[in-house]
C-alpha cells in the first residue's frame, strides 16, 4: 500500500538535512521536497503542472547526487563550490549550463520561502482563514516576483481549488487541530533556518538571480 503523506515525515527529514556545522544535506532537502510532492499529489490534478516542475527539479539534484561527481553534491555548500570552481554555472544568461544544481536549487529555495510563509498563516489561522487566501498572500511575498504573468495567473486559478481549513488539516495527517499547530510549531523554525542558510550562502556568492 503506498505510504500516505504525513506532517511529522516533513519536518524529520528537514531536520536531517541540518549538519552539525549548519551545512545542509541535498539528499534530505530534496527528499523534504518528495514528501511535500506527494501531498499536493493527493490534493487533485489541478496541482499537477506544479508538481511536475518541482519533480523535475529534484530529479536533476537526484541525478547530480548519482552521478560520479556525486560527492560534490553531498551539501549545498559543497555544490555550491565545486560548481562555482568549475564554471559549471550560468551566471547572467541560459547557456552552456542550463540546468546546474545551483540554479535548479535555488528555485526550491524560492519556494520554500513560499512554504514558509503559507505554513505559518496556516499555523495561527482561524477557523474563518480560507487557504486559498493563505496561499495566495504567501505566493504573493515569495515566488511570485520570480514567475511569469501566465505562471501566476494558472497558480492563481489552482489556489482556488484548495480544500477549506479543516479539509487541509485533515490531508495533513498529524492528529487533532492542536496537533497539526504543535507540530507546525515544531517544523518552522527548522524550515526557517535552512531557508536563512541557504539564503545567506546564495547572497554571499551573488547567486540569488540565477537565470
Ligand atoms: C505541510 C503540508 C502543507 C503544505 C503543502 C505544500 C505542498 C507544496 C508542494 C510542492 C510545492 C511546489 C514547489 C514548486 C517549485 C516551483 C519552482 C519554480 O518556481 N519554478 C518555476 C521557475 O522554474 P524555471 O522555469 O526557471 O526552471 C517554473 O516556471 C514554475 C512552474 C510551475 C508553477 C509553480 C508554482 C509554484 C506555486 C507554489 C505553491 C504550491 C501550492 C500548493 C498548495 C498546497
Amino acid at each position: 500500500m503506498a505510504e500516505c503523506f504525513s506532517l511529522q515525515n516533513v519536518l524529520e527529514t528537514f531536520k536531517s538535512s541540518l549538519s552539525d556545522n549548519k551545512e545542509v544535506y541535498i539528499k534530505y532537502y530534496i527528499a523534504g521536497w518528495r514528501e511535500l510532492v506527494s501531498f499536493m499529489n493527493s490534493l487533485g490534478t489541478v496541482f499537477s503542472f506544479i508538481s511536475k516542475d518541482a519533480v523535475n527539479k529534484i530529479q536533476i539534484l537526484e541525478n547530480f547526487l548519482a552521478s560520479e561527481n556525486g560527492s560534490h553534491y553531498l551539501t549545498i555548500q559543497s555544490m555550491l563550490k565545486f560548481e562555482l570552481d568549475n564554471e559549471l554555472v550560468d551566471l547572467t544568461k541560459r547557456a552552456n549550463h542550463p540546468e546546474s544544481g545551483c540554479r535548479t536549487l535555488l528555485r526550491l529555495h524560492r519556494a520554500l520561502l513560499w512554504l514558509e510563509l503559507f505554513l505559518e498563516r496556516l499555523r495561527t489561522s482561524t477557523e474563518e482563514s480560507k487557504t486559498s487566501v493563505m496561499c495566495s498572500e504567501a505566493y504573493n511575498e515569495s515566488l511570485a516576483r520570480h514567475h511569469a504573468w501566465i505562471i501566476r495567473k494558472a497558480t492563481g486559478v489552482a489556489f482556488c481549488a484548495l480544500p477549506g481549513r479543516d479539509a487541509f488539516f485533515e490531508v495533513m495527517n498529524a492528529g487533532s487541530h492542536e496537533e497539526v499547530v504543535n507540530l507546525l510549531g515544531e517544523a518552522l523554525p527548522l524550515i526557517s533556518e535552512v531557508y536563512q542558510i541557504t539564503e545567506d550562502l546564495y547572497a554571499k556568492n551573488n547567486l540569488l538571480e540565477l537565470p
